[in-house]
């Protein structure tokens, strides 16, 4: 369970966020969308303790994120960032390693490797192992990046925008992915997106943040309203549904 009490945030004078509380269960797929600016990322900064806390408090089970050591949050949360900047002269393989580190502290044992390849397969990096990070296209990096938080093998994933670069073939697939991991190991995984059709296909439970404030926490099937879309992005937003699936046609 992650439990975030009355955090507000600011930056310098401006106001970030502004007494958020959310509980969200534990297992399965949380989507956090809003407008641009509405404070998504720094939340998570905040979650994984990038930034400090300035009021409120959150929680991951037990663990108080303010009073817990890097290393056992590192073995509780993985965080991948929207801006996720990555030394460029090292291998994919090696990327993926540093996922490890909270486990073996920089000397990864024979269960470390085997995962590291587990998480190569996973992410359809295998034949690409080998090669620098700066010879990817933007997708293929992308996905190292995702199996670098995924080898951290935490029950909590945070993963901010994972879907950047993606073309639609790997974007559904890391959807699919991400599906399976929260379904077979009971992972749990938040992810911000900006496509609402993914957070509608694929999560258990959207949340959505505007101007600092929670706006909305609901199941798909209840947040898909053209009422909801039009009261956080300010757009009218024809909603249909297809099978059990409920799709915003927002592009045209
Ligand atoms: N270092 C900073 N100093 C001052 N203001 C900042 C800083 N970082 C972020 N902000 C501001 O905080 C607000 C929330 O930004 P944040 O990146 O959390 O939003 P977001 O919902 O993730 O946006 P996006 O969808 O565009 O990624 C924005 O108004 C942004 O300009």
């Amino acid at each position: 369970m992650i439990d975030i009490q009355n955090v507000t945030y600011h930056h310098g004078r401006s106001l970030i966020l502004d007494d958020v509380s959310l509980r969200l269960k534990k297992g399965g797929i949380t989507a956090l969308v809003g407008p641009n600016g509405a404070g998504k990322s720094t939340l998570f900064a905040l979650m994984a303790r990038l930034l400090p806390l300035q009021s409120g408090s959150i929680r991951f089970d037990e663990m108080e994120v303010g009073k817990t050591g890097t290393q056992s949050l590192a073995r509780k949360l993985a965080i991948l960032r929207q801006e996720a900047n990555v030394a460029s002269r090292i291998t994919v393989r090696d990327l993926v390693g540093f996922g490890r580190f909270p486990h073996h502290q920089g000397r990864a044992s024979e269960a470390d490797e085997a995962f590291v390849q587990k998480s190569l397969h996973e992410f359809d990096l295998a034949s690409i192992a080998d090669r620098f990070i700066d010879e990817l296209s933007g997708g293929q990096r992308q996905r190292a990046l995702v199996a670098m938080a995924f080898a951290q093998d935490t029950d909590y994933l945070l993963l901010d925008e994972p879907l950047n670069n993606l073309d639609m073939y790997f974007a559904r697939s890391l959807m699919q992915q991400l599906r399976a991991l929260a379904d077979a190991y009971g992972k749990t995984i938040v992810i911000v997106l900006h496509e609402i059709n993914y957070a509608s296909g694929h999560a258990d439970e959207i949340i959505a943040l505007k101007q600092g404030r929670v706006a909305l926490q609901a199941p798909p099937e209840s947040f898909m309203t053209a009422e909801n879309l039009f009261a956080i992005y300010g757009m009218d937003v024809q909603v249909e549904t297809f099978g059990n699936r409920k799709i915003a046609l927002h592009q045209v």
